[in-house]
């Protein structure tokens, strides 16, 4: 078998090109929606994200602000930042680019964003709205797979699907997304035994893992779908994910690459969630008049 690739470049820009629909027709209402990103010193791939995320924002007619603050920015500061953005009735989606620096509270920085505006969909007002099945924003990373699948054909229901990795902004709602679409879920981590057992049932499998070509053939079932959420750099400093396409695209049936399968997914899915917090803010009367 030769696996399928699923193309997150291809369908990213299909859904971008929705969005952008659903924005003309809130500028004829008189609503531009706004993103902002808070971007916190100097770290160069998340210069590199911010920036792409700036340049789709505006390629689908949001207003893009971003605001770059100094390494040695205090908390208190940062606060203050995301206290105005709140107040701030053009901006419709806040985002504050992770990691920050080690001096300040990413979980108090994370609440300190209005849910109504979290289109990171970090907050916990919402993470435990996305718990228990109510609309709200889903995280982008996991609701890009989830759309990935869904536009690639793959049925979800029944089947088995192994997450790798429980961190809270992939692996543990990427896992309560697939369980409400009735997939089996089995959430498989750093103390794992025997992790290739438990993989080779999989139907789907996405590797959150953060280690470069981790998962091989060995850990793949026969025309299984996978995902591969990683974001490395190999020993020749080339991106590469957490699976290794190469080996794994004989067994599979489907299989995102890196660059080019869920990246791109994820920051469409933050310009879906500002275009909703948007559509929410015209219905309540909330967004001001565009510029
Ligand atoms: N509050 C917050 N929200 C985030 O969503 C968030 C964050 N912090 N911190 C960092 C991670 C990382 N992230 C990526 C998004 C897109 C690509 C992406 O588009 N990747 C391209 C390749 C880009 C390249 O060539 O470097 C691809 O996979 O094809 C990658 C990484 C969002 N993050």
């Amino acid at each position: 078998m030769t696996a399928k690739l699923i193309d997150g470049v291809a369908i990213g820009k299909e859904l971008r090109s929705e969005i952008n629909d659903g924005v003309r027709k809130l500028l004829e209402k008189g609503c531009q929606p706004g993103l902002a990103v808070i971007l916190v010193g100097n770290n160069p791939a998340s210069h590199t994200y911010v920036r792409n995320k700036e340049k789709s924002s505006i390629e689908v007619g949001m207003k893009s602000e971003v605001i770059r603050l100094p390494e040695e920015v205090t908390e208190a500061e940062l606060l203050k930042q995301i206290e105005s953005l709140n107040a701030d009735d053009t901006i419709h989606g806040i985002l504050v680019q992770l990691p920050l620096p080690k001096h300040i509270d990413e979980d108090l920085v994370i609440q300190a964003i209005d849910p109504k505006k979290d289109v990171d969909g970090f907050h916990p007002v919402n993470v435990g709205k996305m718990l228990i099945g109510q609309q709200t924003f889903l995280p982008c990373t996991p609701y890009g797979i989830m759309e990935l699948l869904d536009r690639s054909g793959v049925d979800i229901a029944g089947k088995h699907a192994v997450v790798i990795g429980r961190s809270n902004i992939v692996g543990k709602p990427m896992g309560q997304l697939l369980l409400q679409k009735d997939a089996t879920v089995t959430y498989c981590h750093s103390k794992t035994k025997d992790l290739s057992s438990i993989t080779k049932q999989a139907d789907v499998i996405v590797a959150a893992i953060g280690k470069s070509k981790f998962i091989t053939d060995e850990h793949i079932k026969e025309g299984a779908v996978v995902i591969d959420v990683g974001m490395n750099r190999d020993e020749n400093g080339k991106l590469c994910g957490d699976v290794d396409t190469e080996k794994a695209k004989a067994v599979a049936a489907a299989i995102t690459p890196v660059p080019g399968g869920v990246g791109p997914m994820t920051i469409t899915m933050l310009l879906k969630n500002t275009l909703r917090s948007a559509e929410m803010a015209v219905t309540e009367g909330r967004c001001s008049k565009k510029a």
